[in-house]
């Protein structure tokens, strides 16, 4: 049975959401900053642990704010479809104070303005740019105590650039989703390990 999981991104501006997308899907990387305008929506198929599952990769560009109701989603083209993602991958430059408010704040959005019956919705978040380390603005016990004990999400560091933790993150997410056949202890591993073998198909 194919499952599909829609999944928004969202951040701020410049903090590689539009990089770990496209490492993930494409293993490319570049220096070259292209600001995102519109909502981007990638369709890849991935296979874990020998199970087939429909990812709608759901890019945005930076928003203002999360839509209140259905009305303001739809109204306004650039938040089309984010209130209904079965999850949200969150992103924050480690090495970017405000870009880790800005993750707050849409967390916190998400929260009072979800849809009734999606209080389940999982919440990732993801400290990108790890390459740069020797910058960072907060320490990482702190974020990662403050995103898994106190708000219960799933917390990832990576880096787009070094392809470093991409595949954890996904995996990750899988898991979150609901995926009842991915949640062995290394199913990260095996995700890698498949992708190498070249028994996971990305389309
Ligand atoms: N050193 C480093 N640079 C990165 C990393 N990820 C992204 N970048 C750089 O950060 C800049 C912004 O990356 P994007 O992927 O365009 O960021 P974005 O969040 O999609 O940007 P907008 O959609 O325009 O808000 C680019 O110059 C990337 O090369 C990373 O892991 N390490």
């Amino acid at each position: 049975m194919v499952s599909t999981y829609r999944v928004a991104v969202l951040g701020a501006r410049g903090v590689g959401k539009s990089a770990i997308v496209r490492q993930f899907l494409y293993n490319e990387f570049s220096d070259v900053c292209v600001p995102t305008t519109a909502r981007r929506l990638y369709l890849p198929a991935v296979v874990m642990n020998g199970h087939v599952h429909d990812l709608q990769i759901l890019d945005f560009p930076p928003i203002s704010a999360f839509p209140v109701n259905t009305l303001q989603e739809w109204a306004d083209a650039c938040c089309r479809g984010l209130r209904s993602v079965h999850a949200y991958i969150l992103v924050y430059d480690i090495c970017c104070f405000d870009s880790f408010e800005y993750v707050k704040t849409i967390r916190q959005q998400i929260l009072e303005t979800r849809v009734i019956g999606t209080s389940e919705t999982p919440i990732i978040i993801v400290g990108n740019k790890r390459d740069l380390q020797r910058g960072r603005v907060i320490p990482r016990w702190n974020v990662s105590h403050l995103v898994r004990k106190t708000w219960k999400c799933g917390y990832v560091e990576c880096s787009a650039k070094y392809n470093w933790h991409i595949l954890l993150l996904f995996s990750e997410l899988l898991k979150s989703v609901g995926c009842a056949r991915c949640k062995h202890v290394h199913a990260a591993l095996r995700f890698q390990g498949a992708l190498r073998r070249n028994r996971c198909a990305i389309m």
